[in-house]
């Protein structure tokens, strides 16, 4: 279980995440997410800028290309130093094993590759857009559950998907198989664009192995005061 939430840095540039980190304090380390919106703003400077700062990554670029393509971008990757990346599951089988096969290539001498999971079912998705919109016949659980076996079998550490979920992945796949779970709110705070939400300790309860939150602590009057709650919710729950 990753302990601390990972915190979605959703943001459009290096300044503005300055001026949301420097609410934190300057000494404690935290799980940071670096997604699409600042990695094509900043680039791989920003993974360095806030690995210097003692902050772990979780780079989340979604890689969904052809098997060589996967595989040549991610020993690129490999060399950032982060602690997870994902992928699409959609990518299929072949794709997903070239992922890591890229990443424990460019994973340089005596550092660990990062681990690499895969994008099932999107937590903005519901299950009827679902079916009209990529015309699968299949529940939204059976396509995630679908998803998250493949990608166990082509040696990926878990996958990201709703709370919902994550006790049947763990069910099909072991109980170390990650379910890192985003579409995290805390009780009364608006979903938003989400559509499958679950508060912070319920998604303990219900499996999940690590929270990914992004506005409720962002866009929070108080964002350290936020994440700390967020982070008490997940944790007292746990320790039970
Ligand atoms: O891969 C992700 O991180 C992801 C997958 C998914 O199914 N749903 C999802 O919300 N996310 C990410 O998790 C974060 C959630 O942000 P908030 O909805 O603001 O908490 C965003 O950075 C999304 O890109």
């Amino acid at each position: 279980m990753i302990e601390r939430p990972i915190i979605a840095l959703d943001f459009s540039s290096k300044a503005e995440i300055k001026t949301f980190l420097n609410k934190f304090p300057q000494d404690e380390p935290l799980f940071v997410k670096v997604g699409m919106e600042i990695f094509y703003q900043e680039g791989p400077a920003i993974v360095e800028w806030l690995k210097k700062a003692g902050h772990d990554i979780f780079l989340d670029l979604k890689l969904h290309d052809i098997p060589n393509t996967v595989q040549r971008s991610m020993i690129g990757l490999a060399k950032m130093g982060v602690a997870i990346t994902t992928v699409q599951a959609a990518g299929g089988h072949q794709m997903m094993q070239a992922a890591k096969q890229g990443l424990d290539k460019g994973t340089p001498a005596g550092q660990t590759p990062p681990q690499v999971i895969a994008v099932t079912q999107l937590t903005s998705t519901s299950q009827a857009q679902m079916q009209k919109e990529q015309l699968v016949q299949a529940s939204l659980e059976e396509s995630v559950l679908h998803y998250a076996k493949g990608a166990q079998e082509a040696g990926l550490d878990g996958v990201v998907c709703s709370a919902w979920e994550a006790q049947k992945i763990h069910d099909v796949t072991s109980e170390n198989f990650i379910c890192l779970t985003p579409g995290i709110r805390p009780y009364g705070k608006a979903a938003d664009d989400q559509k499958r939400v679950v508060s912070p300790g319920k998604a303990y309860l219900m499996g999940a192995n690590a929270i990914v939150v992004g506005r409720p602590i962002t866009l929070a009057d108080d964002p350290y005061k936020a994440y700390q709650n967020i982070k008490t919710d997940w944790n007292d729950i746990a320790d039970e």
